[in-house]
C-alpha cells in the first residue's frame, strides 16, 4: 500500500496559553474525502489552516506528499469570503494560477471554468462588479484551477443560496473525481458533510480533537447521495452526535 497524501500525527495548537488543538491524528489518501465537523470555536479552522501550511505546525507532525505543508504546494483552500484579487479582470483572475500553461490551453482552461461556474460571460469584468455568490464561484474557479492533490475548504457554500450551494457542491466533487483531488471540507452543515464526505470527522472542543469517526458508506455521488434510503437516518444520528458534542 502506498503511502497516504496527507498524515496528521499528535498535532497540537496553542494561541498563547489557550489550547486549541490537542493529539489530533489522522491520515488521508490519494482521491479520499472527508468533512470535518465540530461545535464553533472547535479549531476546525485552525487545523486547515495548519494542513494548508498557513500557519506553522508547533506539536506534532504533518506531511503532505512526504513533507512539510507550505501554501500553494500540494494543496488549495477554500475559504468562506472569496479572495480575489480585485484590480484583476475575473478571467485573470484564474489565469494567475495557470501561468505554467501555454496560452491557449490557459485561454481554455479559464473559459471551461467560468462556464461550469455559470459565469461564462463575466471574464471580462471586474470582481467587485459580482455578486457576492459570483465571487465566491470565482475563488472556487481559481482554486480548483491549480488542480491541487487536496482540496481544503472551509464553509466555501455558507454564503450561498441552497440551489447554487448544491451546484457548487457537485461541481467542486466532478473536478475532485477529474483530478483524483483528495478532499477536506468543513462545514457546520451535516448534510454537506454527508454530501461531501466519504468519512466524517466530528470534532470536540477544549481543546480541539477529533471524538468520532462516521464512515456512513452512503451509495452514489454528490446531490445523488441524498436519495439514498441511509441519507436521511444517517444525518439524525450524526446531528445527534454533533448537538454531544457541543454541549461536552
Ligand atoms: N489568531 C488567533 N488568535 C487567538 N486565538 C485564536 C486565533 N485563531 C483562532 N483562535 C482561537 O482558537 C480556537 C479555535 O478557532 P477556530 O477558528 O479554529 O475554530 P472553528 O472550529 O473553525 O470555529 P467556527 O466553527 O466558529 O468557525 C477558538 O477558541 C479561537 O478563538
Amino acid at each position: 500500500m502506498s503511502d497516504p497524501l496527507l498524515s496528521l500525527s499528535g498535532l497540537g495548537h496553542s494561541f498563547g496559553s489557550r489550547a486549541a488543538l490537542a493529539g489530533v491524528s489522522f491520515a488521508l489518501n490519494r482521491g479520499e474525502r472527508v468533512a470535518i465537523l465540530g461545535p464553533s470555536g472547535c479549531g476546525k479552522t485552525t487545523l486547515l489552516r495548519l494542513i494548508a501550511g498557513l500557519i506553522p505546525v508547533q506539536e506534532g507532525h504533518i506531511t503532505l506528499q512526504g513533507a512539510a505543508p507550505k501554501p500553494g504546494k500540494g494543496s488549495a483552500v477554500i475559504f468562506q469570503s472569496p479572495r480575489l484579487l480585485p484590480w484583476r479582470r475575473v478571467g485573470e483572475n484564474i489565469a494567475i494560477v495557470l501561468a505554467d500553461l501555454p496560452a491557449t490551453a490557459r485561454a481554455a482552461r479559464v473559459a471551461d471554468l467560468l462556464a461550469r461556474m455559470g459565469l461564462a460571460e463575466r471574464g471580462e469584468d471586474w470582481p467587485d462588479d459580482l455578486s457576492g455568490g459570483q465571487r465566491q464561484r470565482l475563488a472556487l474557479a481559481r482554486a480548483l484551477a491549480m488542480k491541487a492533490p487536496l482540496l481544503l475548504l472551509d464553509e466555501p457554500f455558507a454564503n450561498l443560496d441552497p440551489l447554487a450551494r448544491e451546484q457548487m457542491q457537485d461541481v467542486v466533487l466532478e473536478q475532485a473525481a477529474e483530478e483524483g483531488s483528495a478532499l477536506i471540507a468543513v462545514t457546520h452543515s451535516v448534510d454537506e458533510a454527508l454530501i461531501l464526505g466519504d468519512r466524517i470527522l466530528l470534532m470536540q472542543a477544549q481543546p480541539g480533537r477529533i471524538g468520532q469517526e462516521f464512515t456512513p458508506g452512503l451509495p452514489g455521488q454528490g446531490s445523488d447521495r441524498r436519495k439514498a434510503a441511509g441519507f436521511y437516518p444517517t444525518l439524525a444520528t450524526i446531528s445527534d452526535a454533533l448537538r454531544a458534542a457541543a454541549t461536552t
